[in-house]
């Protein structure tokens, strides 16, 4: 049986709070911190390693949060998540973005279908539209090639496909995969759609409209502005868009596309990488065959994460570290350091994922929690963040948690050797420094050039960023999160915080204002 509680009533979490302190700069000093580095580490899938020797905790911590974990009911909690429960309660929905990439359990049905079924129909005629698009059978108005995808979409409609795209250009360039480049229109300011449509020959291009709901109005807004311009380019709109969408949105029946991919109301959308939303853009740009090695190194981190072992369990270790960092040690942000360009826009994802998922202050049943629950997420690729805010992170007044990323090796493998190392090898050389900089700091009877350490950090390390790879962390990241809403007794999956916003916009353009909205609109000349 499982039970819904707030974090504050479990004993293990009143125990957790009892256990002494790690000092880090000790631990992490010596042949301690050598021996942590070998000992704290469990396998993710597709050769990633989550390393958790600098963070702050030890063998007795660890201990209290696996009790944690088993009285959260975290794995079962999970099992039950994919086998179909209304894990969703504001919204009252299923949760199954897991499925979009395996089976995890049972066969779960909903409004008549088989989920697992549909979704894997929709890959398949995803792939199969990609594939003609490629051959040339698919064409425009002219009968040519499509050169280009531009993605039309916001939120988790643009930010996941778009970090995803951006990992995976230029190893596609190496690997003799890379089909068409891809870009994406987001903003509603009309600067990012106009941009976008100057670089690209519009003639050849074939633009994704990408909205679940398919009202959201940024996204309504851009797709009228490009073919608006499809217009003036003396071309039929409807043979250069497809859509994306939900099948109960207004835009799933319009004879406006070329073609219409569906997910549904059981997959939000900051976890909608892996279904249509990220399907449509990344096996157009890259092939069908790398999607699914994308998808594929996603199930593999996902099975990880039934394990009820938290040591064996990395999604969870990460998610029980993330919630000791935040209710026990007091630490109000996280920062996401991958020390990888090809990440660039990963940081930006997770900024969704988490902070939309556990931005919340009442529990799963609508009551208000006493504790603290999802922390600020920031982040920047290394080494660019250490020439920027780095500073604050060693000597700041405030401990924020690290999350680095590195990979041993490059994606396009062209190098230099100066001063006799390689650029992936000062890059590399730079995060194994700042672990331990941060952790063990260095003292000088100069304050201002002390450094205090006890800054934890953990580390995931790969061989390569390739689609596998990418597939499983950001499967890793998803499931941390799923498991820190578990134990905060959140709902992870609706996003009601975002609602008021557009209602007060609403009413700006339709003149309906008073009172300082009324000042803001005459000073912004609405
Ligand atoms: O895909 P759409 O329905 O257009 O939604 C796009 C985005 O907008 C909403 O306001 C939510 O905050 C996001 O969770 C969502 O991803």
């Amino acid at each position: 049986m499982i039970t819904w509680n707030n974090l504050d009533t479990l004993a293990s979490f009143k125990e957790l709070e009892k256990v002494e302190r790690v000092n880090l700069v000790e631990a992490m000093t010596g042949e301690s911190g050598a021996e942590r580095v070998k000992n704290y580490s469990v396998p993710m899938a597709e050769g990633l390693t989550y390393n958790y020797a600098a963070k702050q905790v030890d063998d007795k911590i660890l201990a209290a949060l696996a009790k944690l974990a088993d009285e959260a009911q975290l794995a079962e909690k999970f099992e039950a998540l994919y086998n179909g429960e209304v894990i969703n309660t504001g919204e009252k929905r299923l949760v199954l973005h897991h499925m979009t990439r395996g089976q995890l359990g049972e066969a779960v049905e909903a409004d008549g279908v088989d989920k697992r079924a549909f979704y894997t129909e929709q890959q398949a005629k995803i792939a199969d539209f990609a594939n003609k698009v490629h051959a040339g059978e698919i064409t425009n108005g002219a009968g040519e090639k499509f050169t280009t995808v531009v993605q039309i979409g916001i939120g988790g409609s643009d930010l996941g496909p778009r970090a995803m795209y951006l990992a995976l250009e230029n190893w596609a360039k190496k690997n003799d995969t890379f089909k068409m480049e891809a870009k994406f229109i987001s903003n509603v300011d009309p600067d990012d759609a106009a941009a976008v449509l100057n670089s690209i020959d519009v003639a050849h291009s074939i633009f994704v409209l990408v909205s679940k709901s398919g009202t959201t109005l940024e996204t309504l807004t851009n797709e009228s502005f490009v073919k608006d311009a499809l217009k003036n380019a003396g071309l039929d709109a409807s043979k250069h868009m497809i859509a994306v969408t939900s099948e109960t949105s207004p835009l799933a029946k319009s004879d406006d596309y070329l073609a219409a991919f569906f997910m549904d109301d059981y997959i939000g959308g900051r976890y909608s990488s892996t279904s249509a939303v990220g399907g449509a853009v990344l096996s157009l740009a890259f092939g069908p065959e790398v999607f699914a090695q994308f998808l594929d190194g996603a199930a593999a981190e996902d099975a990880l994460s039934k394990n009820k072992d938290v040591f064996k369990n990395p999604a969870m270790l990460d998610a029980l570290i993330g919630v000791y960092e935040r209710n026990v040690l007091g630490y109000p942000s996280t920062a996401v350091l991958p020390y990888s360009q090809a990440l660039s826009r990963f940081p930006a994802h997770l900024q969704q994922l988490d902070m939309e998922s556990n931005g919340k202050s009442v529990n799963r049943f609508g009551e208000p929690v006493n504790y603290p629950t999802g922390p600020v997420i920031f982040g920047e690729p290394g080494t660019n963040g250490q020439h920027s805010f780095y500073q604050l992170l060693h000597q700041g007044t405030d401990i924020v948690p690290l999350q680095f990323v590195g990979y041993k090796n490059s994606q396009m493998e062209t190098d230099v050797v100066i001063q006799d190392s390689t650029s992936q090898q000062k890059l590399c050389a730079n995060v194994a420094a700042q672990i331990v900089a941060f952790a063990c700091g260095k003292s000088d009877e100069n304050r201002n050039k002390n450094f205090e350490g006890g800054r934890p950090s953990s580390i995931i390390i790969g061989e390569q960023v390739n689609p596998g790879s990418l597939g499983a962390l950001l499967a890793h990241f998803e499931n941390k999160v799923m498991f820190q809403g578990f134990v905060w007794n959140v709902n992870s999956f609706d996003q009601e915080g975002v609602q008021l916003g557009k209602v007060l916009a609403k009413r700006v353009l339709a003149h309906e204002t008073e009172g300082a909205l009324k000042v803001f609109s005459d000073l912004l000349n609405i």
